[in-house]
Parts: C-alpha cells; structure tokens; sequence
C-alpha cells in the first residue's frame, strides 16, 4: 500500500486526483491521509468525492472514507474498465479538474470511450476549458494522444450547469524533450453567457490593446450565449502557455481582458518552455508516456513539487527536479 501525506507541499485537491490517478494507472492500493490539511475546511469537498467516485466507477475499485469531509481515503483499484460515462459533478464543480483525475487513466488504457460531463467549465483556480483545449491540450496531441473536446455550454459559478462531451481515440503516449517556443501572436476566447454581448468585446478589446501596448498581436474571438448559468472570463494561449481571468460582479470587463493580458505577457517573457500551471499538469500524462518528458517551467510551484512527491511515492526516481527543468520517466 502506498502511503501518500495529502498536506505535503500543496496540500489542496491536487496530491489526491494525481494519487488517485496514479493508482488506477499502476494498479497499486493507495492511502491518503491529512487531506486539504492546509485548506480552511479541511477534507474531502463535493467536487473531489466525485472525482473519486469516478475513477471508482473507471477502475473497478473499491474505496473507504468516501464522504464529505473525509480527511482518510483508501482506493484500491481493480482492472481499468473502459466503457462511455456521464457525470453530472453538480453546482459548478470544475469539469477539468475531473478530467485531471480520469484523463490519464483511460488515455492509458487506450481505447476508445466517449465521457459527457456537466459541472463548471470556467470556475476560478482551476483550468477554463479553453486553457485544457489549447494549452494541455495540445501538448497531449503533441505526445500522440488522439481524442476530442466538444464544448456543448459553459458553467460557470455558482450555477455551473456547463457540458463538454470528451472522445478518446487512443493514448499511447511518447515522451518529448520540450523547448521554449518563440510566441508570434497570442490567441484568445472571450465569453458571456445570459450577459450583454458587449462584456465578451470589451474584456477581449482591453486584452488586445495590452498586448499591443507591449508589442505583441493577438487574436481574439469573442462568443456570446444563452444558457442555464450566468458568466464571462477570457482564455488567452500561445503555444505552451496560457492565462486565464474570470468576470464577477463589480469587476469591470476591461480588468479581466487587461489581468489575462499581464499574465501571459509575464509568461511569454519568462525563460520556461511551459507556464506554471502547464508544467504541473503534464507530469501525470508524463508518466504514462513512453520514455522521457523533460520541460523547464517559469516557476516550480508547489503544485509541482506535490506532483513530483506523489508520483516518486509510486515509482522512485520517476521525477527529477533540477533548477526550472522537470524530467519524468515514463512507466
Ligand atoms: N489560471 C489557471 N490556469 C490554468 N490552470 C490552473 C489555473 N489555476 C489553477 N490551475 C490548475 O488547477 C489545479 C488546481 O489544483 P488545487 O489542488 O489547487 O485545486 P483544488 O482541487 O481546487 O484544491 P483545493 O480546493 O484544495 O484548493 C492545478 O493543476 C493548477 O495548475
């Protein structure tokens, strides 16, 4: 049984999807104790219990401590079973960090499946959709997965609401040794939802002109729609980086078109190949892949040290950490 600490490092959701996943992967019984120890209500929270739930469903497996609040979970896996799913998470739970629980999984297992999942798709600290469409995204197709990310509608918070319909083609992943990408032109979304079209121009058109006060062109789309749940944010991307920047009430669309701008310019000016949030996000699809994965990131977070101490506990010496360059060793 693996023993994983879930306050090391981190010590928020992330050691629990990536041990989770991890042990789907290897086939290995798990233990996670102190959970979310570092969060202000520590523990399990809706979200992550489905998460679990999922790969539970995905893996065959059997689970103890399974509850709202739970700060001890056991996941012992059984045989990966891949077949179509539909998860509803509820509220706005956010659909990518599911999918950061179930994605490499079944991309292991690779074959094909077919998974609707409704939940939030641009919900704060956690990926937008875009981001995982164009950012981790790509990189994945770029290591050889072959799947599809079909946006039906966005959720955002409190509603959530949102679906996305995600194919799996095959998953057999190949290790790459990343470099820094020169970035020509910053791409972008810029969404609405039950708002005036005008919100999605206008945090788009503040982008636009931040970028062009610093030199850089962009391109951005705007999309505006009616749904279940009320929104608006902005995903910007150039090839292995990308910000994100969500509307709230009382927060001007110029300030989040002008926040995801300074976040991706502080990005493509810093020396790592990916952004920081990137960098965490593919030390998991790393393992699975075969050979090596190296990259150098604009800043070791916390969240990748977390990843690292999760995924050494499950195959020593898999990660190396040197100055801003990750290396994974693929199983
Ligand atoms: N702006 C962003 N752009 C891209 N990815 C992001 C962004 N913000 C957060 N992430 C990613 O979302 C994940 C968040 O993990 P974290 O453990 O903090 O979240 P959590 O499950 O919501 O946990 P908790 O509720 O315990 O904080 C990380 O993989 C991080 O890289």
């Amino acid at each position: 049984m693996i023993r994983i600490d879930g306050s090391y490092g981190e010590g928020g959701g992330q050691i629990l999807r990536s041990s989770i996943a991890l042990s789907c992967i290897t086939g290995e019984d798990v233990e996670i104790y102190n959970i979310r120890a570092s969060r202000p209500k520590p523990g399990l929270a809706a979200q992550h219990l489905k998460g679990i739930e999922t790969a539970k469903m995905l893996c065959n497996g059997r689970v103890e401590g399974l509850r709202v609040g739970s700060t001890r979970v056991v996941f012992r896996p059984g045989k990966i079973r891949v077949r179509d799913l539909k998860v509803d998470i509820g509220t706005a739970g956010s659909i990518t960090l599911l999918l950061q629980t179930i994605m490499p999984p079944l991309l292991h297992a690779g074959r094909e499946c077919r998974i609707e999942i409704t939940g939030g798709t641009d919900v704060k600290w956690s990926p937008s959709v875009d981001y995982f469409v164009f950012v981790l995204g790509d990189v994945l197709k770029e290591m050889g997965a072959e799947f599809e990310i079909e946006l039906i509608r966005r959720g955002y918070y409190p509603k959530g609401g949102g679906k996305i319909i995600v194919k799996i083609f095959s998953g057999e992943l190949k290790g790459i040794k990343f470099r820094r990408a020169e970035c020509s032109t910053v791409r972008g979304i810029s969404h609405c939802s039950n708002l005036p079209e005008h919100v999605a121009e206008r945090q788009a058109k503040s982008a636009e002109e931040v970028l062009r006060e610093h030199g850089v062109l962009s391109e951005i789309k705007t999309e505006v729609r009616r749904g279940v749940s009320t929104g608006s944010g902005i995903t910007l991307f150039c090839k292995y980086k990308g910000s994100v920047s969500y509307g709230e009430k009382g927060k001007p669309a110029e300030r989040v078109g002008g926040e995801a701008a300074l976040e991706i310019l502080r990005e493509i000016g810093s020396q790592g190949a990916f952004d920081r949030h990137l960098a965490d996000q593919v030390m998991i699809p790393g393992v699975i892949a075969r050979g090596v994965t190296e990259y150098s990131s604009t800043e070791i977070t916390k969240h990748i040290l977390s990843n690292a101490y999760v995924i050494n506990s499950f195959i020593d010496g898999s990660v190396e950490i040197r100055d801003d360059i990750i290396r994974i060793s693929g199983i």
